[in-house]
């Protein structure tokens, strides 16, 4: 059985169609990536799957039961990282952590969750005195302090620096090789290309593109765009496997030190599948 299995997810705010009709299926252990624009209807997705909303239609299966009405036990098998979480700001990083230890049956230690997230230095810090960047890591470590076995990450990263974010990624492939389920929601399509073993991208309220990261799209078959100088000159051609050309430039003494091979990016990708369904 999937851990999230969705047919037909619907939600209605009052005449608004935010979600329409979406179908989702994933297997243990996979991180999974939400795309979409703005309003596209991913936060109201991951919310009714943690049963902090109620849909309007369709069937949704979280771990088994339904999110709807499932209950405490069920609640200690996730983790939550909430899109804009109001944090108790009096308290330092290590009450916090330890203070969400206290609701769950096997947290990891709280000193190894606050580590993990690279706040060691802050941990007798208060929240409110923590950057922005900081008080989202607090966030992520309020997620994973009790072992969940699906984890939601709703935009995890906004405000973290490129370092932070790359640390980030470690430990979710981290917590993604121990068997956590990742159900993830981002604007930056590289920690998509990062994380995800699948994506989607949701567009008012549908998924428009479902994949892995390599061939959302039909990216694995767009072909690549091969450049190089010779003499002078600019040559560019389109070809749906490099090799042939490249032997036949190796074969003609071509002076290749300007070459190169580009594919389309997911980011490419990505605005291409928007445009088309905006
Ligand atoms: N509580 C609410 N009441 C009324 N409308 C809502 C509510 N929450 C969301 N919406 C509407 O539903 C649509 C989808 O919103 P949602 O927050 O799910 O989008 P999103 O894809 O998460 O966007 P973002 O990338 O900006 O976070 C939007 O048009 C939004 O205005």
């Amino acid at each position: 059985m999937d851990v999230i299995e969705v047919r037909g997810l619907r939600k209605t705010y009052r005449g608004h169609d935010a979600v329409r009709g979406i179908d989702l299926s994933v297997p243990r252990g996979e991180v999974f990536a939400l795309l979409g624009p703005n309003g596209a209807g991913k936060t109201t997705t991951v919310e009714i799957l943690e049963g902090h909303r109620k849909r309007s239609g369709g069937e949704a299966r979280v771990l088994g039961e339904d999110p709807g009405t499932a209950g405490r036990d069920w609640r200690a098998r996730i983790g939550v990282v909430l899109q804009d979480a109001d944090d108790a700001a009096d308290l330092t990083v290590t009450e916090m952590v330890r203070h969400m230890a206290g609701f769950y049956p096997d947290p990891r230690p709280v000193a190894e969750v606050i580590d993990l997230v690279g706040l060691t230095e802050k941990s007798k810090a208060r929240i409110r005195t923590l950057s922005g960047g900081q008080r989202r890591r607090v966030d992520v470590a309020l997620g994973i302090v009790g072992r969940p076995e699906l984890l939601f990450l709703d935009e995890p990263t906004t405000g973290f620096d490129p370092a932070a974010r790359r640390q980030f990624w470690d430990l979710i492939r981290a917590l993604a090789t121990e068997g956590t389920t990742i159900l993830l929601t981002t604007h930056y399509l590289e920690e998509a290309e990062a994380l995800a073993d699948r994506l989607a991208v949701l567009s008012g309220g549908v998924i428009v593109a479902e994949g892995t990261p390599a061939t959302l799209g039909g990216r694995g078959a767009a072909g690549a765009k091969v450049s190089w100088r010779h003499e002078g000159v600019q040559h560019t051609e389109q070809v749906a496997d490099p090799t042939e050309l490249i032997r036949k430039l190796v074969a003609e003494d071509a002076d290749l030190t300007t070459l190169t091979v580009t594919r389309p990016t997911l980011e490419d990708t990505y605005l291409t599948l928007i445009g088309d369904h905006r």
